[in-house]
């Protein structure tokens, strides 16, 4: 092992504050049957709170060897029980995702001491679908997404500024030109997990998993 850094020795690690709060509390019994509202709820609550980028979330893919990688998305859609996020299908998740198409979605919001995750298998939503979801895109993120090679190596920053200039003019020029890849993918959750942090350690933990005609609620152990 070298140096460790000044702030990251496990001294300085153990001298920051986690789940200080003040944090709200949640009464799971006031829950409603279906995790599609409490989201909604939560994430009111995260604006509420004034959390920056309150739909960003982590989402976690498997390589073919069952390797993890995980990576922060911004939720695009949450319908029914499906929570959408939108990507290059070439991107290491979009080839991971044709490889096994699982996922795991995790919110975290501090100021609140919440955390949210869904897992369920994934689906790909039809080519209009994902064509208007680019198509909603600024110019300049329609042009990043024109160049389709997320996740290639890049040789240096001037190139990708090149390209980058190149395709924002060609999605300037052409507002109806969508990318090849881009793909809308929906995560149909089979769970959805509700977690409340408490100062003293009594977190509350709220688990949803979908059953015949709805959703069974279980609470678990912290
Ligand atoms: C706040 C935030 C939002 C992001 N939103 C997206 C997104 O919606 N779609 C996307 O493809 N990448 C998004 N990214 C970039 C990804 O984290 C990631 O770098 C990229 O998708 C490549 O991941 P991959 O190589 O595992 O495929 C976002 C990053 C951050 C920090």
């Amino acid at each position: 092992m070298g140096l460790m850094g000044e702030i990251t020795s496990a001294w300085s690690l153990r001298r920051l504050p986690s789940l200080a709060g003040p944090l709200p509390s949640f009464d799971p019994g006031s829950a409603p049957p279906d995790p599609d509202a409490l989201f909604d709820r939560w994430l009111a609550d995260a604006i509420a709170a004034g959390v920056v980028e309150p739909h960003a979330m982590t989402l976690s893919t498997v390589d073919p060897a069952g390797r993890p990688s995980a990576r922060v998305l911004i939720l695009k859609y949450l319908r029914d029980g499906h929570w959408a996020f939108a990507s290059g299908s070439a991107s290491r998740k979009g080839k991971e995702l044709a490889n096994t198409p699982w996922a795991a979605l995790t919110f975290y919001w501090s100021a609140l001491g919440r955390q949210v995750r869904v897992r369920g298998p994934v689906e790909i939503a039809d080519a209009a679908e994902s064509a208007a979801d680019f198509l909603a895109r600024s110019p300049g993120a329609r042009g990043g997404g024109l160049i389709g090679n997320q996740s290639e190596p890049l040789a240096s920053l001037a190139e990708r500024d090149r390209v980058l200039d190149e395709a924002s003019a060609r999605a300037c020029a052409d507002p109806d030109l969508v990318a090849a890849d881009w793909t809308v993918y929906w995560v149909v959750a089979d769970e959805v997990e509700f977690w409340q942090g408490d100062e003293r350690r009594r977190h509350v933990r709220l688990q949803y998993t979908r059953a015949t005609g709805g959703w069974h609620r279980q609470l678990l152990w912290p």
